[in-house]
């Protein structure tokens, strides 16, 4: 039986990217899925979206819907302040592996709580599990009719302070309408779209950017 694609990534990571340097394993990931094989990973281009928000957000509670291979905790991760945390949700163990083994490459464990679990079952314990209270930033990157429904999950949990940024890959393409639909009608968030492209392609893609105001 062959490798998997996300155990090339995590092979390519090894081969090119340098230990403990987070833009050295963001860039092995990104050439290998540019030039080798395509995978679902935020890339570069909306990656710097992402990096432009977290760099304004400044948040030092993140929460990630959908690990994968870790592409996006990494790049993530390498922006926050030293006391910041960044939790990330994973459902598939073969996935959660190989992110572990991502993240370890980064030297970013201390920074990153990867959970092996469902975020519809994991959501509702993250007060109490992590002792945390709200969070500043949420990256949703997981299955495309997951976001809406975990969003109300995160509202009704009260995971969610006025100011909370949620940060919404693939609005386009796959496309989320449900979610799109709803954090741009409802009262309680103040929404912006920053078109983009697809990773690694010319198609059509781009990032939510939404502002809960409580
Ligand atoms: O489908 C896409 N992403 C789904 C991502 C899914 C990832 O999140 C996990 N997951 C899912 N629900 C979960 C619930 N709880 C925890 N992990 C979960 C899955 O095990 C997978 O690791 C996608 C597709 C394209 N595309 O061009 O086709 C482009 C993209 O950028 C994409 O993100
Ligand atoms: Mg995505």
């Amino acid at each position: 039986t062959g490798s998997t694609r996300p155990q090339r990534i995590l092979r390519a990571v090894q081969k090119n990217a340098t230990r403990g340097d987070p833009c050295s394993v963001v860039k092995a990931i990104d050439d290998y899925c540019r030039h080798k094989e395509w995978a679902m990973n935020v890339g570069d281009e909306k990656g710097c979206i992402v990096d432009s928000v977290v760099s304004e957000v400044k948040p030092t509670a993140v929460l990630e819907l959908g690990t994968y291979c870790a592409y996006s905790t990494v790049r993530i991760a390498s922006l926050l302040s030293p006391n910041a945390k960044l939790i990330t949700l994973e459902f598939n163990s073969d996935y959660a592996a190989i992110a572990r083994e991502v993240i370890a490459w980064a030297g970013l464990q201390d920074k990153i709580q990867l959970v092996e679990g469902a975020s519809g079952e994991w959501i509702p314990r993250l007060k109490e599990e992590f002792g945390i209270e709200t969070f500043d930033l949420i990256f949703l990157d997981h299955w495309k009719d997951r976001y809406l429904p975990d969003t109300k999950l995160l509202e009704k949990c009260g995971l969610l302070r006025p100011g909370t940024v949620l940060l919404a890959d693939n609005v386009i393409c796959p496309g989320t309408p449900d979610y799109l639909d709803y954090v741009r009608n409802s009262q309680q968030y103040k929404s912006k779209f920053f078109k983009s492209h697809l990773e690694y392609t010319q198609e059509e893609d781009g990032l939510e950017k939404s502002v809960f105001l409580g």
